[in-house]
């Protein structure tokens, strides 16, 4: 029981039950409350906080996750408890930007395992593999095959970080039961050779799994985990793009799942995009009239597009049903070769129905591959939003011809993480667009302080404001499945 996280009490077992569990003699002899456990806890963290003052940043986090780690490892009671009280101290530890860090250097990290691992060399065994994980009853599963880690690319198994920062936050914000989420990693190789020559890498040493037999190891894995707990819900996370749509279609229809970059993300940007709408001061039914610059056309990008779509196809009050239709393209959308349109080569069907024709209605006068700063000058779009995963794209230059912007308050969302990775920050916001402009970014960044002493808000646009309510809404619901409705509803209320 002093081992197992879910059961300890520390020092904090009243004598009584250390007599009924055998546990007499094994602790110090005085009793510890709850509450001097926890302040023991936070002033050993703020100690922390001190001792490390004038470390670079990653030092100073790496230390604090391992703090945290420690007392998670230790005693999820006390654990949850701090993390729910400390959100928002705790949230940039425990999920972005430092989990990031951390699964850049889990190999290294690790010392106790958390969560399952099912590899390329367990085909056939998921089965029973599945038996293994002690609860009688999970509720929450967080996935990933650690192929799209954050904005930091392929981190094989050292992205089992993820699942469990996810499951962290599933606990903190909408109280699932910790003995009922489950994080797991489909180890099916990495293409990243650093780690496959690193000595100390603990996953698969292999390129990663391709075609039918990528898929049959997560058809397996999901055969096992519906076998063995039919109601549990299963959250994709950080899996390329491709296997993203691919998965996501394979088994929405099946079983209780979503795809998080693709759905969540999509509910947390379309939430973004109304409130930039009320922030101008204008009707809801205006987001219709919304020009959009969306950079970046990967499984977060392209679901954002998705869903702004939609809502703008089912927006009531400003058309008769149906007069807007497919061809209504407020969207201008660039990836690594600059605007997406209809001549691109090999256009991506999940792309094209926002790809740009230029045709006569279109008069910005703009060219295949344009580039962003080009884009922006010419539209002088109301939104400007990355999920490019490349830090500091929107530059000086593009913020600049965003001060252009039809919108009185031009709303910039830098989405990328981790904080390396966004787009631009609040500051250069505020500073080149003007301290009328709308700011979020997907790592949390601090308030600026504006030349007229008010505040400029670093707003954070991040799907953890959304999966942790649709997962507990499909819970509670006992839906089988979960639609882009509920993404919808969540989105909008
Ligand atoms: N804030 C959030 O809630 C949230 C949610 C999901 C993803 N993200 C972030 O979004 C980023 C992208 O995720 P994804 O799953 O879509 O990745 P992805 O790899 O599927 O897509 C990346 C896209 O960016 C494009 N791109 C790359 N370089 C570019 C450049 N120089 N200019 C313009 N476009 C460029 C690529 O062509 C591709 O279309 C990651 O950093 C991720 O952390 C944030
Ligand atoms: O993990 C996050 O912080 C958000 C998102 O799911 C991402 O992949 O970046
Ligand atoms: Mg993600």
């Amino acid at each position: 029981i002093l081992h197992d996280p879910w059961y300890n009490k520390d020092t904090a077992f009243p004598l009584t039950e250390r007599d009924r569990l055998g546990l007499r003699g094994l602790l110090p002899p005085r009793v510890m409350s709850f509450e001097q456990q926890y302040e023991r806890f936070i002033n050993s963290y703020h100690s922390l906080e001190h001792n490390t003052q004038g470390e670079p940043d990653s030092v100073v986090s790496l230390a604090k996750w391992r703090i945290l780690n420690r007392l998670h490892d230790r005693n999820e009671t006390l654990y949850y408890r701090v993390l729910i009280d400390n959100i928002k101290d705790f949230a940039p530890i425990i999920y972005t930007p430092t989990v990031g860090l951390v699964c850049e250097n889990y190999s290294g990290l690790f010392r106790r395992p958390r969560g399952m691992y099912f590899s390329a060399k367990d085909k056939g065994e998921m089965m029973s593999m599945i038996y293994n994980w002690p609860a009688e009853k999970v509720d929450m599963i967080v996935v990933t095959d650690g192929s799209r880690i954050l904005g930091l690319g392929d981190l094989g198994v050292q992205g089992i970080g993820i699942p469990i920062g996810k499951l962290d936050v599933y606990v903190a914000a909408a109280g699932i039961n910790p003995q009922k989420v489950l994080p797991i990693m489909l180890d099916v190789g990495t293409n990243n050779e650093e780690l496959l020559e690193d000595k100390l890498y603990l996953g698969l040493r292999q390129p990663r799994l391709e075609g039918e037999e990528y898929l049959a190891v997560v058809d397996e894995f999901m055969e096992a985990v519906h076998a063995r707990w039919p109601k549990a819900i299963v959250q994709f996370e950080d899996f390329q793009m491709k296997w993203a749509f691919e998965t996501l279609q394979r088994y929405r229809s099946r079983f209780c799942m979503f795809n998080d970059d693709v759905q969540g993300t999509a509910g947390v940007a379309l939430a973004g995009l109304l409130g930039a709408v009320r922030a101008q001061g204008r009707p809801l039914a205006d987001f219709t009239k919304q020009k959009i610059v969306v950079v970046g056309a990967g499984s977060a990008g392209i679901g954002v597009l998705n869903m702004a779509k939609h809502a703008m196809l089912r927006m009531p009050g400003t058309h008769k049903i149906g007069e807007l239709g497919e061809g209504h393209n407020q969207f201008w959308v660039l990836d690594k070769d600059g605007l997406i349109t209809k001549s691109r080569k090999d256009l991506d069907p999940a792309v094209a129905r926002f790809a740009r024709g230029y045709g006569p209605e279109e008069v910005e006068d703009l060219h295949e591959g344009a580039s962003l700063v080009e884009v922006v000058k010419k539209v002088k779009p109301h939104v400007l939003l990355g999920l490019s995963g490349v830090g500091g794209i929107f530059n000086e230059e593009v913020l600049k011809a965003m001060k252009e912007s039809d919108s009185p308050c031009p709303a910039i969302f830098a989405m990328s993480n981790p904080t390396t990775k966004a787009e631009c920050t609040p500051e250069d916001v505020f500073k080149h667009v003007g301290e009328n402009a709308v700011f979020a970014s997907g790592s949390p960044f601090s308030n600026v302080t504006l030349s007229n002493g008010r505040k400029g808000y670093a707003n954070q646009a991040n799907n953890m404001y959304l999966f942790p309510g649709i997962g507990l809404g499909a819970l509670l619901s006992g839906a089988r499945h979960i639609s882009d409705g509920m993404l919808h509803a969540a989105a909008e209320w």
